[in-house]
């Protein structure tokens, strides 16, 4: 297979490579004690679920050239014993595991360490009933979460982040990925100064103590020159600092980070919960968080990349911010004008919709008021259901479309589609 060229300079160019995760039996090993530990507001039926993730995959499939599962990334890069053999290292470092499960992942094939670091080993699937976290009864505990691809790393232009997580509950994600990016024979060609952000090393090198956080979903590449990141529940001020300090030192196309302040809640977790850009001209928005008049309005702080040294100055609202750097955007209201609906919808993932090319967006059905608005700003509504039963439906025939995915299960795992892609490369 050839080199894969990371290539992320908008949220919207039409989708070459992305990568998720269907979520496995790790979504199945859930027990009511540990859901909200694990950030899952209910226990998934895990079936569902993954039929649902199925009808997302094929939607990715008519635009993107290859849509791949970070699962099988994974045991790719693991295929040199020399680097299995680092990895159970890196990651009994990092978790902090006793001698007899690092042993046990070591005699395993790589399809077998991915398997017992994704979906976990209950105590009592081991020879010797190895207890090492009682509460929770695992030898190694599952990484639910991973079916939100978006969060432990991120392609920016041609470089890419390795993200520290803000919970210990999705702690062990951006090691995954950053095998992935060092190791998989596809994106080994990368280099180290292609890494715009990474906490992680420095940490299992015992360089640093108090990583900074930095999530995916905060993380929105807006066009070759401007970024907006999310400074939220998931992701600090100092991680932002890093990354700004980072691009403006590489000379990268970006001349502008617009760090937009948010309310440390779980609703509005990452800034993608609420906001995203879905065309040339248009964004989908929460409301409250964004009209110039309204008490919650969200502040911005700007970044100049191109400024000799760090400069900063503040902004009132993300969409002036942006016009100011040359975006100019139509918001599109999440749960449309009703206070109510907007709450509600936002919460269900509303304002997170994933674009496959400028005006073509996928978005959780269940999003009715949502929807009323895209169709009203033009959209074609249609259910994934029915494009995939109908290979003869063009998203690319320069309409707009919104692809409608039922998700009944997915959306109470706390994340919408956008949440669930990491895109390596769009044109
Ligand atoms: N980019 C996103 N908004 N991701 C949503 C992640 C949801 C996940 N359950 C968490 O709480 O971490």
């Amino acid at each position: 297979m050839p080199a894969i060229e990371l290539s992320i300079f908008s949220e919207i160019g039409r989708l070459r490579q992305v990568v998720v995760h269907k979520p496995g039996p790790e979504v199945d090993m859930m027990v009511p004690d540990m859901m909200e530990q694990l950030l899952f507001d209910d226990i998934l039926y895990g079936d569902l679920a993954r039929a649902e993730h199925e009808v997302f995959r094929k939607v990715l499939a008519r635009v993107a050239d290859e849509v791949l599962d970070i699962q099988d990334l994974f045991v790719e890069s693991m295929e040199s014993e020399g680097v299995k053999l680092a990895f159970i290292e890196d990651f009994r470092r990092l978790v902090d595991m006793p001698d007899e499960s690092a042993n046990l992942l070591r005699d395993m094939a790589p399809a077998d360490v991915a398997r017992a670091v994704i979906t976990g080993i209950p105590w009592d699937d081991t020879l010797d009933h190895t207890h090492w976290q009682k509460r929770f009864d695992y030898t190694v505990r599952p990484i639910p979460n991973l079916l939100f691809m978006r969060d432990p790393a991120a392609v920016v232009g041609r470089g890419y982040n390795i993200n520290f997580m803000a919970t210990w509950a999705r702690e062990r994600e951006p090691l995954i990925l950053s095998y992935v990016f060092r190791h998989h024979p596809r994106l080994r060609h990368l280099q180290e100064s292609d890494r715009l952000f990474d906490q992680l090393t420095p940490l299992l090198k015992g360089q640093i103590r108090m990583p900074q956080s930095l999530e995916g979903g905060d993380t929105l590449v807006l066009s070759d020159k401007v970024l907006a990141v999310g400074c939220s529940e998931r992701t600090s001020a100092d991680a932002i600092h890093m990354l700004a300090e980072n691009l403006r030192r590489q000379d990268l196309s970006f001349d502008t980070l617009l760090m937009v302040l948010m309310p440390k809640v779980r609703s509005a977790m990452h800034l993608d919960t609420i906001f995203t850009r879905v065309s040339e001209s248009e964004c989908l928005i929460y409301p409250p968080f964004f009209t110039d008049q309204s008490r919650e309005l969200l502040n911005v702080v700007k970044f100049d990349l191109r400024h000799p040294t760090l400069h900063t100055s503040v902004e009132a609202n993300l969409l002036r911010a942006l016009r100011g750097a040359g975006i100019d955007l139509e918001p599109i209201r999440c749960g449309g004008d009703n206070y109510i609906m907007q709450q509600r919808e936002q919460w269900t993932d509303g304002a997170n919709a994933f674009c496959l090319a400028p005006g073509v967006i996928v978005m959780y059905s269940r999003n009715h008021a949502t929807a009323d608005e895209l169709a009203k700003a033009g959209y074609r509504i249609l259910m994934a259901r029915d494009l995939i039963a109908d290979p003869s439906i063009d998203l690319l025939d320069g309409g707009k479309w919104a692809v409608m995915l039922e998700s009944a299960e997915l959306s109470r795992a706390r994340g919408g589609p956008r949440c669930m892609t990491m895109p390596l490369a769009r044109s």
